[in-house]
């Protein structure tokens, strides 16, 4: 892929799908490469589009909407930053050969239901999941549980992302609630959930896995140092990297990621989620993107999460190689307002290695992600406390 010069004819054009917190850095992996970028998003002044060459704003569940874009526009690639996208299309416009999806129309199809990358892990390839069940209404939903996942279990919308519309059950008290919840709460109202069996793990962790060319031109799979996390609510509010494992959940964890991500193939960084007791390991889920609790490798790798799938997608070889111990904590509206300020950012910011990312989303909600705080220390408990204080001290007030 022969890299040139933005706004000219020799220019490499990507088309980021999703322009939030993950893809803004993106952006600015790629135009430190001589890239020209074009942002979309649903919603106008999202942070990847506001470091663009250009912005747009569209339904991306919109096939048409999304084929006249690609039309208009012309990248060679485009990289998917949210699940939430016409995937249909993605493959009518991959089959056309209009641009090369990242990393392949199949994997983003896959991914964005719940449905189509459990029943690849679990069925096909025979990775350890979870118990899980599908339903379509309150009633299934009833005779899933009973008939064998049992409490407590997870109920997720098929399409959702960061928890949302996500519960735990922990009785049948406690059905209808859920449903009601995921029926509000998924990113594409399927009226389709997944019932999880709950995995009783001691950890969990995200393994950042990613498919690249080496100097010989062909694809290999790399593998950064595993990220543990904590999770509210089904959204990650802290992370940290390394995250110590026994050699030999390692090992499994690193077999279960390359067996996903060979067979979803192409180039670019994938999240794979899993969760870990003692030496056994489940397969979750997996992000063919880069991941929010990867934040974290904005100070703890040599190259980020995100520089990391920039080179990737652009068939440059990688080095996953890890820095020094770093963590991540979450920084979160607190409100539901536009045009928010923040307080406390020189506090913050005098904590010991810390850094910070403020966004820049036009709006805030209570529970939206708008920043994050990243640190370093000796080793990853030192990091967390540096992060967790920096993250504490910064306070969004109404502008
Ligand atoms: N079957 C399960 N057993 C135990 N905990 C679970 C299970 N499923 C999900 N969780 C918890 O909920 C968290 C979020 O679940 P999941 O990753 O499926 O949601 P998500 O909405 O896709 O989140 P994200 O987009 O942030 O990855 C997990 O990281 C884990 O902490
Ligand atoms: N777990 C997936 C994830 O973290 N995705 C990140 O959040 C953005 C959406 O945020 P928003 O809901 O605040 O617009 C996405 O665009 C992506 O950057
Ligand atoms: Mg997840």
């Amino acid at each position: 892929m022969k890299l040139g010069t933005p706004l000219s004819s020799s220019a490499l054009r990507v088309m980021l799908l999703g322009a939030g917190e993950l893809g803004k850095e993106v952006v600015i992996a790629l135009q430190r490469l001589g890239v020209e970028v074009i942002a979309v998003d649903r919603y106008a002044d999202a942070p990847g589009h506001q470091v663009a060459h250009r912005a747009h704003v569209i339904p991306m569940t919109d096939g048409a909407a999304l084929r006249a874009l690609v039309e208009q526009e012309r990248p060679h690639l485009i990289v998917p930053e949210i699940e939430a996208i016409a995937t249909d299309m993605l493959g009518e416009i991959e089959a056309a050969g209009l641009a090369e999806v990242i990393p392949t129309a199949r994997a983003t199809r896959l991914t964005m239901n719940r449905e189509g990358i459990r029943r690849l892990a679990a069925e096909e390839l025979g990775l350890p999941t979870s118990a899980y069940r599908f339903a379509d209404s309150l009633e299934e939903l009833r005779a899933a549980i009973d008939g064998g996942i049992g409490y407590p279990c997870i109920v997720k919308p098929v399409m959702s992302s960061s928890g949302k519309g996500q519960s735990m059950l922990r009785g049948p008290e406690d059905v209808e609630k859920a449903w009601d919840h995921a029926a509000s709460g998924g990113r594409v109202n399927q009226g389709r959930v997944i019932v999880e069996g709950f995995i009783d793990f001691e950890y969990e962790i995200t393994l950042l896995t990613v498919r690249a060319r080496d100097a010989g031109g062909s694809v290999q799979t790399y593998f950064c140092e595993p990220i543990g996390h904590v999770q509210v609510g089904g959204d990650y509010v802290e992370s940290w990297q390394p995250q110590p494992m026994s050699a030999a959940a390692l090992a499994e964890s690193r077999r279960i990621a390359g067996a996903v991500t060979d067979n979803l193939g192409g180039r670019g960084l994938f999240g794979v989620e899993l969760f870990v007791k003692g030496d056994q390991v489940w397969f979750s889920e997996v992000s063919p993107r880069p991941h929010d609790t990867g934040l974290v490798t904005l100070c703890s790798q040599r190259f980020s999460e995100f520089e990391l799938h920039a080179r990737a997608i652009l068939g440059l070889p990688v080095d996953t190689a890890l820095r020094e111990p770093g963590a991540s904590a979450v920084i979160y509206g607190g409100m539901d307002a536009a045009g928010i300020a923040f307080e406390g950012v020189a506090e913050a910011l005098a904590v010991p290695r810390s850094d910070l990312r403020l966004f820049g989303k036009p709006e805030a909600f209570a529970k939206r992600r708008m920043g994050v705080a990243v640190a370093n220390g000796a080793d990853v408990a030192e990091a967390r406390e540096h992060a967790r204080l920096a993250a504490g001290r910064v306070k969004p007030v109404g502008g």
